[in-house]
């Protein structure tokens, strides 16, 4: 869990204009009610995640190609909570960035320099009460599709990951953001991190209000490739994945990928 420097009053705002927006009469959200992944901003409900598998969950989609959206695209109800809040994940993210360049034993600005985290989804998360807890999942099994993900949780917990075949509860620990490895970053780092699996119970309290902010390409990056740097390919840590533009990787996981357990294998070599 890392937090640097991002005021527990931004945190909080945005947990409540989340909660906010989500609350709304019906009919106001439904203006943003879309399934169409081209839209910066959407609203979704529930649906389908994978062959029968359904999600206990409401979610409000705002998408920053290169750092920017519209302000005014931005639902009244949450447009200075997400904007402020989005500036600081910005700020953290290339502090993320530098620490895992490092952590790879790469220069520093290997990772802000190839704009692998440069666009940024915010979803914001809304887990009614459910009455039937053991007949469904707020979000199913799943590991991140993108670069890195960093997350906000409220007090309610629910949050888990897997850990050996086990699940293991993330609790909520006030002030501080979960940061979570996506699939995109184990592929470029050979395995060296690993977009670990997790889910978030239904459940028979709450609302639950979580907000995620997923981190992937600038739009010049994304019609380029990557793969696992070459540095990084020692005799003992063969190539594991190909190369990919992430252009395929988004067709792949809003198509096919929906249907398979994890898209890893897919890019393998
Ligand atoms: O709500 C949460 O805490 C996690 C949500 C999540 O994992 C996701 O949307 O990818
Ligand atoms: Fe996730």
């Amino acid at each position: 869990m890392v937090n640097h420097g991002v005021p527990s009053g931004v945190m909080e705002g945005m947990l409540e204009a989340a909660r906010r927006f989500h609350e709304q009469r019906r009919e106001d959200k439904m203006e943003y009610y879309s399934g169409d992944r081209k839209r910066r901003v959407r609203f979704n409900t529930g649906g389908r995640v994978r062959v029968g598998v359904f999600s206990w969950r409401d979610i409000l989609t705002c998408v920053f190609h290169d750092d920017y959206l519209d302000p005014q695209a931005i639902p009244l109800v949450c447009r200075k909570e997400v904007q402020e809040y989005v500036k600081c994940m910005i700020k953290l993210r290339e502090t993320m960035a530098e620490l895992l360049s490092e952590a790879l034993g790469l220069s520093s600005d290997y990772l802000s320099r190839i704009e692998c985290m440069r666009s940024e989804a915010l979803a914001s998360l809304y887990y009614p009460i459910c009455p039937e807890p053991h007949l469904t999942l707020g979000t199913p099994k799943h590991s991140d599709t993108t670069f890195l993900t960093l997350l906000l949780q409220d007090h309610i917990g629910g949050l888990q990951i897997l850990h050996k075949n086990q699940w293991v509860d993330v609790p909520p620990v006030p002030g501080a953001l979960i940061a979570n490895i996506g699939d995109l970053m184990q592929i470029i780092s050979n395995d060296k991190f690993i977009s670990v699996e997790h889910r978030v119970l239904a459940q028979p309290i709450g609302p639950r209000v979580s907000v995620a902010c997923f981190f992937s390409p600038s739009s010049k990056a994304a019609t380029k490739h990557f793969g696992p740097k070459k540095e990084l390919l020692l005799e003992e840590s063969p190539q594991i994945y190909r190369e990919f533009l992430c252009n395929e990787s988004f067709t792949y996981y809003t198509t096919k990928g929906q249907d398979v357990e994890s898209a890893l294998p897919h890019f393998k070599l």
